[in-house]
């Protein structure tokens, strides 16, 4: 028989044999004292079914393949448009409407990746047992698949929730479709395409300007400060769609803002370290009051504790998530308001904050030698006065969106209502410049964006082309808006692997997966985080001289560091700067000492003065063990 993967459109294998025994509720779950129930637990157990049958419409079967055409379905797959951990991103045209064919981004995520350690599988496992479900007949691959397709259907039920809720916003990526097959070791998912790719901010000097963000800007706007202008607008009305969803991303960074140049807008992307506030999860609660009140109590419980966790990239999580003291609570030393985290929108202004100070002044605010040092410095350092002057945005940005106490930092309304009130005033920088350079500036700028919106124009605002002007379209600039699907194909093999059922997986992939175990052999480690809490918990084979505890060893390989991951997920890939979770490959790296680096956590200590005076020991064990509790 042929083999069958867990997929999106069909109850796992394990999903089903639960469902067998006797159905599980909140009440089950914590009266059984092994099993302490998380956000993302409580999903899997109580919402699985709204969430499954409320996807069911966005997720299709690949019914069609034709290797020599490229095609999935109804998309005609073109060329690499960028990679991520868990597979790549293609430019894709999507002909399901013959009279309207679009381009569309289409991400194939493999549904083996990432592999997971046999620590982190045996505690799936007894999880599962919990359910009374047979088990010794699982492998590893269904499992590690099952736990992948979970994770892969939380981040789409969110992209759907994001894109379709209150008719969407047009500062959200959309989320088209989703296809996958019971046959397919990948599932595949189609959303509209940015054609400038990831936001840029990193440029030779603070003044100058970048091409990309010339692009979305109009023709009497060129400065640094006009674009930034643009960002907190876009990106505030984003997040203030969130916000009205009850959606929180938790890691907003340039690398997941997507800026689109036919639409002239910056996008919030990847929903994959997510969440729902209770009141917007699609849960059924009993319909007695007492039962009820009690599962508002575990959600609301579990919720808060989830907020709490550190995710997102290192150099842009907010302060009230990286206090530690020693029980392993967030700090109350600095200020009793900051104990727990309450309002998780207040995570994602200070990380726009964050990713708006690096457009303004081309640096990160808080940037350490490795993690640790970067938490240090997000917790402690005030920043430096010359980063302070008497534009709003600035004011806005330094005073409002990086004050250290959430209960004093500005809210997304506040951010709405400041720039309401002030972006009519022309930017500082403009008029700074005399006439004289402003005028040739803006001749610079006009022509150079005429030259390309004669190349836009080929596509019309949504992105849709006819077979006519499909062939005029060039592809040789970096800020094409067309699609050739000669430039650089997919790989057929690999194309061709997806879609059959053999393991293992495909060239490329095997590729992909040995670069993932050689860096495990050179870490002495041999096993990825993930997003998902539940799954996150991680074991180190190696054997650090120091004698500590296991949290402390768990931080200290290199998964869990930030220069392969984000806390609490492993988004990002090889190659990924440390601090700013961008792509070393295509942006100047900044370069630092990774936390990798301290393997030997004891050499650390001794040789390593810059990590302050306070940095002892102990204070890092404190901080290993609290990330150690809540990862
Ligand atoms: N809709 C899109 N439009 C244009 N480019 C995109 C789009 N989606 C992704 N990309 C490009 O592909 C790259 C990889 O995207 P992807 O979402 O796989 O990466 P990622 O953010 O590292 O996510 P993950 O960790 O979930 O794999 C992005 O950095 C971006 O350059």
């Amino acid at each position: 028989m042929e083999r069958q993967f867990p997929s999106l459109l069909k109850d796992s294998e394990i999903a089903e044999r639960i469902a067998k025994q006797q159905s599980p509720n909140i009440d089950l779950i914590t009266s059984n004292s092994q099993c302490i129930p998380t956000y993302h637990t409580l999903i899997e157990q109580n919402l699985s079914s709204p969430i499954q049958s409320d996807l069911k419409s966005f997720v299709r079967p690949i019914s069609r393949f034709d290797q020599t055409k490229m095609m999935i379905n109804d998309f005609k797959i073109g060329s690499t448009i960028g990679s991520g951990q868990f597979g790549k991103v293609f430019k894709a045209l999507d002909q399901s409407n013959l009279k309207k064919k679009r381009v569309v981004a289409l991400k194939r995520i493999n549904k083996l990746k990432p592999k997971y350690s046999m620590n982190q599988l045996m505690r799936q496992i007894s999880y599962w047992k919990q359910f009374n479900i047979e088990t010794d007949d699982l492998d590893v691959d269904l499992i590690t698949m099952t736990m992948n397709v979970d994770r892969c259907q939380w981040e789409i039920y969110l992209m759907k929730t994001v894109t379709f809720a209150n008719n969407g916003s047009s500062n959200i990526v959309k989320f088209i479709q989703c296809m996958d097959s019971v046959k397919s070791k990948d599932i595949w998912i189609a959303s509209e395409w940015c054609n400038l790719g990831e936001l840029e901010w990193k440029r030779s000097t603070k003044d100058s300007m970048l091409n990309q963000w010339q692009f979305v800007l109009d023709e009497d706007s060129d400065s640094v400060m006009d674009f930034a202008i643009k960002a907190i607008d876009d990106l505030s009305k984003g997040l203030r769609f969130l916000n009205k969803v009850g959606c929180i991303h938790r890691d907003i960074k340039p690398s997941n803002i997507l800026v689109d140049g036919i639409q002239k807008k910056l996008k919030i992307s990847d929903f994959g370290c997510g969440l729902l506030i209770p009141e917007s999860l699609p849960f059924k609660y009993d319909s007695l009051e007492k039962i009820k009140l009690k599962q508002l109590e575990i959600i609301n419980e579990c919720f808060e504790k989830e907020l709490n966790k550190i995710i997102g990239t290192p150099a842009f999580v907010p302060p009230e998530l990286c206090k530690f003291t020693t029980d392993g609570t967030t700090d109350d030393i600095i200020d009793n308001h900051t104990k727990v985290v309450k309002d998780g929108f207040k995570l994602d202004i200070w990380s726009l904050g964050v990713t708006l100070f690096c457009v303004i002044y081309n640096e990160l605010p808080f940037s350490g030698e490795n993690e640790f040092d970067t938490y240090h410095l997000i917790n402690s350092q005030k920043m430096s006065t010359d980063k302070r002057d008497d534009s709003w945005l600035s004011r806005l940005v330094i005073n409002g969106m990086l004050e250290k106490n959430p209960n004093r930092r500005v809210d997304v309304n506040d951010v709405r209502d400041l720039i309401h009130k002030n972006k009519i005033k022309k930017s500082p920088s403009m008029n700074k410049l005399g006439d004289n350079a402003k005028n040739s500036l803006k001749k610079f700028w006009k022509k150079i964006s005429k030259s390309k919106s004669k190349r836009s124009l080929s596509l019309d605002k949504s992105n849709v082309v006819d077979d006519s002007n499909l062939s005029r379209i060039t592809s040789n600039t970096s800020f094409s808006s067309g699609f050739d699907v000669s430039d650089e194909p997919i790989n057929i093999t690999d194309f061709i692997d997806s879609l059959t059922t053999k393991l293992p997986a495909s060239s490329d992939d095997n590729d992909e997966l040995n670069r993932i175990n050689l860096d495990a052999h050179d870490t002495g480690e041999n096993e990825v985080t993930t997003r998902r809490s539940s799954f996150s918990t991680t074991t180190s084979q190696s054997t650090p001289s120091l004698d500590i505890p296991t949290p402390i060893k768990n931080m200290i390989k290199i998964k869990a560091s930030p220069e392969k991951a984000s806390i609490g997920n492993s988004q990002v890939p090889t190659g990924t700067d440390l601090r700013t979770g961008k792509n070393m490959s295509n942006n100047s790296a900044i370069k630092m000492k990774f936390s990798k680096n301290i393997i030997n956590f004891k050499n650390y200590i001794q040789n390593d003065q810059d990590v302050g005076s306070s940095d002892t020991i102990d204070q890092i064990k404190d901080y290993l063990n609290y990330k150690g509790d809540f990862t």
